[in-house]
Parts: C-alpha cells; sequence; structure tokens
C-alpha cells in the first residue's frame, strides 16, 4: 500500500527559494511541520533534476518528510524519490507507473470533475486538485475552481487529495471542509523571510482542524 500524508505539502520554485536556495528551504518548512516537499524546476534538465534531487533526499533523511519529484520520470527513478508527480498533460498514469514500478507513489493533477471521475486508484496514488484561486506561481495554471469547485472535484475523484493554488495559512479550514487531506503551497512558504516559520504558522493551523 502507497500511503503518503498530504497535509501540508511543499512545492519548491528556484526563483522563489533563490535566496536560501531549494535545500535549505525544504530543510525549513519540514522543520516547521511540512510532510512532503516537491522538487519543482521548469527549467532544469535531467542532470540538474538529479543533483537537486539527491541533495534534498539527503536533507529530508530521518525527518519522516517525503520527496516528491515532478514531471521528470527518469530523474524520480535515478533519484530514489519517494513519488512523481505529472499532469494531464505530461505523461499517462499508466505509462507513469509502469516506468517507476510499484513501489513508488504516483501523484496526478486534476482540474475537472470529468478527470477526477477517471483516475484509476490502482495506478495513482493521490490527485492535486486545483488550481483553488488564480496565482502567479503558474503562469499556465486552469480556471480557478474556489472552494465549491474543490468540494465537488474531491468527491468525484476515489483516492486522497491535496488542494493547490493561491492557498494561505488563513485557507486551511477551507481546504479540509473541501474534504481534502492537505493543502500545497508554493509562495506562502517559498521566498519568505522565514519558511520554517511560515510552515509552521500554516502547521498549526492544520493541527488545530477537527478531524
Ligand atoms: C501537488 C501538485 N498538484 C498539481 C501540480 C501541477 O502539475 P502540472 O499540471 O503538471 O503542472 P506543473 O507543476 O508541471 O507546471 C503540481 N506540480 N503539484
Ligand atoms: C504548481 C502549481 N500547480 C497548480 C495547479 O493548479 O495545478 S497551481 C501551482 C502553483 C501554486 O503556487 P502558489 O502556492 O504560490 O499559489
Ligand atoms: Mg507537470
Amino acid at each position: 500500500m502507497r500511503t503518503i500524508d498530504l497535509s501540508l505539502y511543499l512545492v519548491l520554485d528556484p526563483d522563489l527559494c533563490a535566496g536560501i536556495g531549494m535545500v535549505e528551504t525544504a530543510r525549513a518548512a519540514v522543520a516547521g511541520g511540512a510532510s512532503v516537499v516537491q522538487l519543482r524546476d521548469k527549467h532544469a534538465d535531467t542532470a540538474l533534476m538529479i543533483k537537486t534531487g539527491r541533495a534534498l533526499k539527503a536533507a529530508l533523511s530521518g525527518t519522516g518528510a517525503l520527496l516528491v519529484v515532478n514531471d521528470d520520470v527518469e530523474a524520480a527513478v535515478a533519484i530514489g524519490a519517494d513519488a512523481l508527480h505529472i499532469g494531464q498533460e505530461d505523461m499517462d498514469a499508466p505509462t507513469a507507473r509502469a516506468r517507476i514500478g510499484d513501489a513508488m507513489i504516483l501523484g496526478l493533477s486534476v482540474e475537472t470533475e470529468a478527470l477526477a471521475g477517471r483516475v484509476d486508484p490502482a495506478i495513482v496514488d493521490y490527485a492535486g486538485i486545483g488550481p483553488v484561486f488564480a496565482t502567479s506561481t503558474k503562469a499556465d495554471h486552469k480556471e480557478p475552481i474556489g472552494f465549491d469547485g474543490l468540494a465537488r472535484l474531491v468527491r468525484a475523484c476515489p483516492v486522497p487529495a491535496v488542494a493547490i493554488g493561491g492557498l494561505k495559512a488563513a485557507h486551511v479550514g477551507n481546504v479540509f471542509a473541501a474534504g481534502a487531506d492537505g493543502l500545497a503551497v508554493v509562495s506562502a512558504i517559498c521566498g519568505t523571510h522565514d519558511p520554517e516559520a511560515a510552515a509552521r504558522e500554516i502547521f498549526e493551523h492544520i493541527r488545530r482542524v477537527p478531524r
């Protein structure tokens, strides 16, 4: 059984993290309560993804936090990442599963109710659902779905779900009320003057959610 604690899911951005770097940002966020760290670098080639991913894997070792690699299946396998995350336009889920084997967690982006209903729980372990709000972090994001849309997609989706897109600490209650298992954030942590404190603030909101 491939399981993942989606409660506080940090997605790294090399530009927003430029001050202290992605590895130090990840370390700080995990100290503040992040349960997952995704390496997302849209400009890196596979060699750089592998180099950064290995450094992240070493930094996360022993913390319990999981390392996810975005888009690059070859890098995910070479790093020995805990998970690969793909979008609808990256690769189909059966192909990704065949490439990563049975043990690695597979996450899939889902932007509509129809796509949520088509997720195969035998292949995909969690869904990234969004964008909840418009965000400048991802220029090519789809139409925002809001919390009502999030709730609809979560209901239609047969696997655990993490909400993404424009989310901040103040949204934690709405995210869990919509039925999601956690929130994925970039700018709420990356590039803040104190990523550990930023993560801790979100984590404290999560701890107070009645579950
Ligand atoms: C947790 C999570 N959810 C959604 C995405 C977006 O994936 P995708 O649609 O493939 O877009 P890019 O991130 O690759 O630009 C994600 N990365 N993580
Ligand atoms: C990486 C990503 N994927 C999205 C999606 O909707 O699939 S939105 C997004 C960026 C989220 O950044 P921020 O937390 O700074 O708004
Ligand atoms: Mg992608």
